[in-house]
């Protein structure tokens, strides 16, 4: 049974801070938002957890494996290189969603995300060592089936995003509403998806589902693990096995 560990991290009074004293350059901010998450991703993933950019100021962490001591190193570490701080919430479960909304409240209830007196709040908890099991995590690889034929090498690169945008909006409402999971695009046609114990019909449909609804074909490679890390590994082990055999469903375990 799946207990998926996931931490909210949220940019302290972050919108304030973009236009004070006044409207701050752009490419700026851009290049502010990228290396900070390039920073989260290494320290999350170098203890085998998966951060996803999200919405930059808001992003969304798998961090089975994370200690509070190990949030606290983040809040600081990261309050230590960049002019902006996090406030970060932490919670535990069988579903994923339910699971973020928990690590959610938590922000929220320690104040708003444009509270200047809300900084670096850590909320929450975290599984002990002694309870995390091999089947923790769930994680699904999904890409688009020859995006490199049918877009890529096709389409302009503009017309091309826009077919990878809508099969990933397709699959992310449908993987959020029917099955309680949380879906990332994390570039070219790849999209992770932070799922509760699901079945190989339940990837078959939301293919289904997608190809249907905008005609955008997907393969999936699925695995387990005690990590992000482990479980993403296994995915991408299987979505290779799809690649190599034409299967558009592969269950690692
Ligand atoms: N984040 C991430 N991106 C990947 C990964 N594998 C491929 N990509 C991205 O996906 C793009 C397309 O590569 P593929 O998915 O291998 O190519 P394809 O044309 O869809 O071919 P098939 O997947 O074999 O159908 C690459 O340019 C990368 O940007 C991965 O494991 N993680």
């Amino acid at each position: 049974m799946t207990n998926t560990q996931v931490t909210l991290v949220q940019i302290d009074n972050y919108g304030p801070w973009t236009v004070t004293p006044e409207p701050r350059r752009e490419a700026d901010l851009q290049t502010l938002q990228s290396r900070l998450y390039a920073d989260i991703s290494q320290f999350v993933g170098n203890r085998d957890g998966y951060v996803f950019f999200t919405r930059f100021d808001n992003m969304i962490a798998v961090t089975n494996g994370l200690s509070m001591s190990d949030h606290r190193l983040l809040q600081e570490t990261m309050g230590n290189r960049y002019p902006v701080t996090l406030s970060l919430g932490v919670a535990t479960g069988t579903s994923p969603v339910q699971a973020l909304s928990d690590a959610t409240s938590l922000v929220q209830d320690a104040g708003s995300a444009q509270d200047k007196s809300r900084r670096e709040c850590l909320e929450g908890r975290v599984i002990d060592d002694a309870h995390r099991t091999d089947d923790d995590v769930q994680i699904a690889h999904f890409d688009v089936v020859d995006a490199t034929g049918q877009y890529t090498d096709e389409l302009n690169a503009f017309d091309s995003f826009i077919h990878i945008e809508q099969g990933y909006a397709e699959l992310m409402r449908h993987m959020r509403s029917d099955h309680e999971s949380l879906s990332f695009f994390v570039g070219g046609d790849n999209i992770i998806v932070v799922c509760p114990d699901l079945e190989r019909s339940e990837y078959e449909t939301a293919i289904q589902h997608v190809e249907a609804a905008v005609d955008v074909e997907l393969q999936v490679g699925v695995g387990r693990g005690i990590s992000a890390h482990d479980a993403g590994f296994a995915a991408k082990h299987a979505l290779e096995t799809c690649r190599a055999d034409g299967t558009r469903v592969e269950l690692e375990w």
